[in-house]
């Protein structure tokens, strides 16, 4: 009989990654651990490790030294099978949404499941019925069930990445990697899916590792943020409770000059006068 999976473990584990890309170090000595159904934020200005880190837990890329464990896999010795049903758990959405811009809203949802899609697909015509509706499902929990027939590319920015949510959620995933998925966004649209992914995954269970260079927004909306800078480690702390002069402390902390920090104070000052 095989042993069943331990509920308490980390879901996510890090110790001592490094990434090397010839003389740039991405990722310096990261360790981490991410527990079920926790929401963490990544921050960290671009070039901090962000992405990097996020594609280890894929195996998209693999460690120069150190150990990534995912889902209780030492995730550098998975090969074939084994690697996609890995893939298969966790969902993946990034800045650009990368959805087919001339299929239909779900056809591109469709797509996510195909991990477990056997034979050639025509269009919709080679999807079951139980996978459009599963789909449509998905579709309407993002609010857009009634754009399921519209090509992609007719959608706003934030409607495309709700479509990118749902085809993820195809998957039934128990890992949401999101890669700055408001970057693109506006303020407005940022919100609205940052909650829906906060939403949905605490519907059901997910736990979501997100990067993210705003403060704000990880501050609203994560259980805990992890800081990079330069590739390393230089804050872990949760969210709860957080001061203002915290806050301050986060943005010292991810920033890189006194010049940017003061931006940042200056722009934080001005929102505060607007309210
Ligand atoms: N495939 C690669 N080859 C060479 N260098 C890379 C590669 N991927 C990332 N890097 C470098 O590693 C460092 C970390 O990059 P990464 O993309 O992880 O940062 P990031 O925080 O996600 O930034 P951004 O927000 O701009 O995506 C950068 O210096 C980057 O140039």
């Amino acid at each position: 009989m095989s042993t069943p999976p331990d509920q308490t473990a980390p879901v996510i584990s890090l110790r001592d990654v490094t990434k090397r890309f010839g003389e740039t170090t991405a990722l310096d000595e990261v360790s981490l651990e991410v527990a079920r159904g926790e929401m963490v934020v990544l921050l960290g200005l671009s070039g901090s490790g962000k992405s990097t880190l996020l594609r280890h837990l894929n195996a998209l890329e693999q460690s120069t030294s150190g150990d990534v464990t995912v889902l209780g896999d030492e995730v550098s010795r998975l090969r074939g099978r084994p690697l996609r049903r890995l893939r298969s758990r966790v969902g993946f959405i990034f800045q650009q949404f990368e959805l087919v811009p001339s299929l239909t809203v779900l056809e591109n949802v469709l797509t996510g499941g195909l991990a477990s899609i056997r034979g050639p697909r025509l269009g919709l015509f080679g999807y079951t019925k139980a996978n459009k509706l599963d789909a449509l499902g998905h579709l309407d929990r993002v609010g857009l069930l009634d754009r399921a027939y519209q090509r992609a590319d007719t959608l706003s920015g934030g409607q495309q990445q709700r479509v990118a949510i749902a085809r993820a959620l195809m998957q039934r995933p128990d890992i949401l990697l999101a890669d700055e998925p408001v970057a693109s966004l506006d303020p407005e649209s940022s919100e609205q899916v940052m909650r829906l992914i906060r939403e949905i995954a605490a519907a059901d269970g997910l736990t979501v590792v997100c990067s993210l260079h705003q403060v704000d927004l990880a501050i609203s909306w994560a259980d805990r943020i992890v800081g990079l800078r330069h590739g390393a480690v230089v804050l872990d702390t949760p969210v709860e409770g957080l001061t203002k002069a915290e806050v301050m402390e986060i943005y010292g902390r991810v920033a890189t000059s006194t010049a940017e920090l003061e931006a940042v104070q200056n722009e934080l000052l001005q929102a505060e006068a607007a309210r």
